[in-house]
């Protein structure tokens, strides 16, 4: 069933996992995260940046949310587990609000790169619009470097656990992306991968809400070589390897955000069904590799995360 993601996270909250977040820009990765989830028995939350939004609708960021709600309604109603779709890095309020107004699941205010008092006054505001059309909210607090969708933050700065008790206790957000260390794409770390455990227990210990990671995906040195035996070039990428995700589940994250560890994935198969079958043309047949791969990365996430077997 198409469920609030908020339902999900206090779930998986109360019994101490993480669930997997997984970004979408078309109808083939939508399909191959229904099918994990639901070999899983997984839940799984849904997300769509507003760069997939303007690309799902050819342009028009209306008409994207409006056949990601569709989409995703269409699958969540044939399958037991939950499906919620959630706005990812939510910037601009025409965006929010018309997520909201499509009938996503929640949506993220991403104000992080202003001010803490700017940051909150944007949050109060789709905090109290969303809560009026029963939607929950992510926000952010502290910057994660590298690329946003559009906003390019220089260098990471880490949450300020006491700033983010004041920052709940005064937006009543229902979750919150911390910055601890972690930041988008392939290229995470440039010595030995490591977030700040310390932070995140502070910020759940004052918080008490399911708590997000952003920028969390392991870059699967599998995959990253399949892609470079076929052509890819990924040199010195790097991402959070699955212990450090396990601890940070046990420090109180809950959603983890992961869009790099598909798309490497994906891009592995297709290079290397492409190279191994110069005659193929059919769509249908040049992505099976792409989605086998796909789905494994996605069914691995969700047995290290803990929501394998909790749908
Ligand atoms: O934070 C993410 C995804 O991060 P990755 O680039 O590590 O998949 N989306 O909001
Ligand atoms: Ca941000
Ligand atoms: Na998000
Ligand atoms: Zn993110």
């Amino acid at each position: 069933p198409y469920v609030d993601t908020k339902v999900i996270l206090e779930n998986a909250d109360k019994n101490g996992y993480g669930v997997p977040a997984l970004n979408i820009n078309n109808l083939e990765f939508l399909h191959y995260i229904i099918e994990a989830g639901v070999k899983m028995n997984s839940p799984v939350i849904i997300e769509t940046s507003q760069g997939a939004m303007k690309y799902a609708g050819n342009g028009d960021f209306r008409k994207g949310a409006e056949l990601f709600v569709k989409m995703v309604k269409t699958f969540a109603d044939e399958v037991d587990i939950p499906v919620a779709l959630h706005l990812d890095h939510g910037k601009d309020f025409e965006y929010i609000v018309t997520a909201i107004k499509a009938g996503y699941s929640s949506v993220m205010i991403d104000a992080s790169e202003h001010p803490f008092e700017e940051n909150m006054k944007r949050t109060k505001e789709i905090v109290r619009i969303a809560h009026a059309a029963g939607v929950s909210v992510e926000a952010e607090l502290g910057q994660l470097a590298g690329v946003e969708d559009e906003a390019v933050a220089a260098e990471n700065v880490l949450v300020n656990p006491e700033e983010a008790k004041i920052f709940v206790e005064e937006t009543g957000v229902d979750f919150l992306a911390p910055a601890v260390g972690t930041s988008h794409g392939a290229f995470k770390f440039k010595g030995e991968a490591k977030i700040d455990y310390d932070r995140i227990k502070k910020v759940k210990e004052y918080t008490k809400i399911p708590l997000v990671l952003h920028g969390a995906s392991s870059v699967v040195p599998e995959f990253v070589e399949i892609a470079e035996k076929h052509g890819a070039d990924f040199g010195g990428a790097k991402g959070v390897p699955a212990d450090i995700l396990r601890e940070a589940v046990k420090c109180g994250i809950n959603k983890v955000n992961t869009d790099t560890d598909l798309r490497i994935a994906f891009v592995a198969g297709l290079r290397e069904f492409l190279n191994n079958n110069p005659k193929e043309f059919d769509p249908r047949k040049y992505f099976k590799l792409a989605k086998e791969y796909t789905i494994k990365v996605i069914s691995d996430r969700m047995e290290v995360l803990g929501s394998a077997g909790k749908a």
